[in-house]
């Protein structure tokens, strides 16, 4: 038995950040989560909408935002300014002791902008260090730390990074100080055999039936890079990965996916 202490790792994307009446009940189950947490948020769905109101043309590839300088300061000023400010507020509202964090607060999470031999990418950070010693003192103290998708490369630039990336990261990172539970929250019940049908959630999945399901193309999209994550994160010591709707923090009898290797 692990005499390491438990830790959650929550992760909510653009979906439920973009619906203030989830959101709020979402911000509710987390409060509600006993012990050492920490939130990680997304908010793709609000910066393409921001984005394109102000006439840029939002552009992905394989899961990760092509973020050149404009594309830049419109995700910090969303993610790290106005979705990480006010899901602190609310939690503080839920007399829950967050404090909200860009990898660049406290030299969090440093990454180095990605090189990808054909595709430029822009401003995009592929995390390389979580500064585990403050987390663990902050963790520690008490307080929820709450990050948004933006870290820094130690020279002086943000970069955008994937918010599944952050969560796994840090999940990996700590499990070496943490018994790590990493939650991935989003608008549905699991990963789905049928993306149209709620009731086909998979209990279970390994990388086996993962690489079956994604070359007949019922795993796509968005679940390609959070389920690549998760095993990532399983192989690199992290203890108990699980993905469905956030009621699942609550409520045990919840159906949702559980990840094994
Ligand atoms: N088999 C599947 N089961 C569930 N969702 C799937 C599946 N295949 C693709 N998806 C898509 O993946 C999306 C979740 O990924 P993403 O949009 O990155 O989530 P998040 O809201 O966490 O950022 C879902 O909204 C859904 O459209
Ligand atoms: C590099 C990159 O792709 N960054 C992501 C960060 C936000 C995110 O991951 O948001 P969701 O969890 O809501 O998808 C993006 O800008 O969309």
């Amino acid at each position: 038995m692990s005499n390491k202490k438990p830790l959650s790792i929550i992760k909510i994307g653009g979906n439920i950040i973009d619906n203030p009446n989830e959101l709020s009940q979402f911000l509710v189950d987390f409060s509600n989560i006993e012990g050492n947490k920490i939130l990680v948020h997304g908010g793709g769905k609000s910066a393409t909408k921001m984005a394109q109101s102000i006439g840029l043309t939002p552009q992905m590839i394989d899961g990760r935002r092509i973020t050149d300088k404009p594309m830049l300061d419109v995700v910090v000023m969303i993610y790290a300014g106005e979705i990480n400010k006010n899901i602190v507020a609310q939690l503080q509202a839920n007399e829950t002791n967050a404090m909200g964090f860009s990898g660049a607060d406290g030299n969090l999470i440093q990454s180095t902008k990605r090189n990808h031999p054909t595709i430029d990418y822009g401003f995009v950070g592929d995390v390389q260090k979580v500064n585990t010693t403050l987390l663990e003192v902050l963790i520690s103290n008490g307080i929820v730390p709450v990050f948004c998708a933006i870290t820094h490369d130690k020279k002086g630039q943000l970069l955008n990074t994937n918010a599944d990336t952050i969560a796994s990261e840090l999940a990996i990172a700590l499990s070496d100080f943490f018994e790590v539970t990493l939650n991935y929250c989003f608008e549905k019940a699991g990963v789905l055999k049928n993306v149209e049908d709620e009731n086909s959630v998979i209990q279970q999945i390994n990388s086996d039936l993962y690489s079956k399901l994604k070359d007949e193309g019922a795993i796509h999209s968005g679940m390609i890079p959070k389920l690549d994550n998760c095993f990532n994160s399983l192989s690199k010591g992290v203890q108990k990965i699980k993905i469905g709707h956030h009621s699942m923090l609550q409520n045990k009898q919840a159906l949702h996916t559980t990840i094994t290797l």
